[in-house]
């Protein structure tokens, strides 16, 4: 076990809307260079997390504490959401695909990295006249693009409209994109959602190789249990806007409260239906 500090703390997080409890009194920890899946059944809370995580929601109560590898450190649930991108360097996807599909695939990539670039012209026209520090971020930016189109096998589609690439290229060009803004924290909802067993190995491949190759630590809601159980290094389960277990995946795999949870049914019934199931 590494003594590094966790990438992600997450304390007593609660967000109310009206008289629903979606998160209630939620702590838990990600690991750096790691990743952590929050599963749990529908309507549990997982996006809501996300968004209290990447500055869409403000949190009700509670603190999300972010601590990058170098030591800088910030509360997530007291930025907006354009500074937890920018500054705190959190990158997220959504449960549907928001790429532009008019746009090709290296198009995506460097929209992508549209900030750094504005900052290298100066934030004005320079970077129109040729300006050096423009022209040097833009060959940076494109030469990124590049690696992560190869990276996604997608280099030969670099100039195809986004929207025109089968759904799991779609799926793995969104993670691409997100990597672009290089991310300390990659938040990542369902990217398994729709995806065919073959795709779905393309993908927890990516993710094995963001971690692996990148350090990038990643946070992952996922209900595609093949893929979180054979990518995550740490499992969360929400039920009910409450943690109910976490450990490994094979302690998740294992426990009665998970069982019951995604049964629908009460803990001292697990074992009947598991009997009934032949689990
Ligand atoms: N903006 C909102 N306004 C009111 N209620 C909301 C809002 N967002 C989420 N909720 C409620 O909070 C609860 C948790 O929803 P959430 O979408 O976080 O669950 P989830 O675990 O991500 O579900 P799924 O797996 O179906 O995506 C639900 O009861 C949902 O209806």
């Amino acid at each position: 076990m590494s003594n590094a500090p966790p990438i992600l703390r997450v304390e007593g997080l609660t967000m109310r809307f009206g008289g629903i409890v979606a998160v209630n009194e939620l702590s838990f920890e990600a690991q750096r260079g790691k990743i952590t899946a929050l599963i749990g059944p529908n309507g549990a809370g997982k996006t809501t997390v996300f968004n209290c995580i990447t500055g869409f929601y403000k949190p009700s109560a509670g603190a999300i504490g972010l601590q990058h590898p170098g030591g800088d450190s910030y509360r997530l649930d007291k930025l907006n959401d354009f500074r937890i991108t920018k500054i705190a360097k959190v990158a997220r996807t959504f449960q549907n695909i928001r790429l532009f599909a008019g746009m090709t695939a290296l198009e995506n990539l460097m929209v992508a990295q549209h900030n750094k670039l504005m900052l290298a012209s100066g934030l004005t026209f320079l970077g129109l006249f040729g300006a050096p520090s423009w022209r040097a971020a833009e060959k940076q930016a494109i030469e990124r693009a590049t690696f992560w189109l190869k990276q996604i096998g997608l280099l030969e589609r670099a100039d195809e409209a986004a929207g025109n690439l089968p759904y799991g290229d779609q799926r793995r060009l969104e993670i691409a994109r997100a990597m672009c803004t290089e991310p300390v924290l990659l938040c990542l909802d369902e990217p398994a959602a729709g995806l065919n067993a073959r795709e779905s190995a393309a993908l927890s491949e990516l993710l094995l190789s963001i971690r692996d190759d990148h350090g990038t630590s990643i946070l992952l809601i996922e209900h595609d249990m093949s893929v979180v159980m054979e990518i995550s290094d740490a499992v969360v389960v929400l039920d009910y806007g409450v943690k109910i277990a976490e450990g490994t995946p094979q302690q998740i795999r294992d426990d009665q409260r998970v069982i019951a949870a995604y049964l629908g049914v009460e803990d001292e019934e697990v074992e009947a239906v598991e009997q009934e199931l032949g689990l």
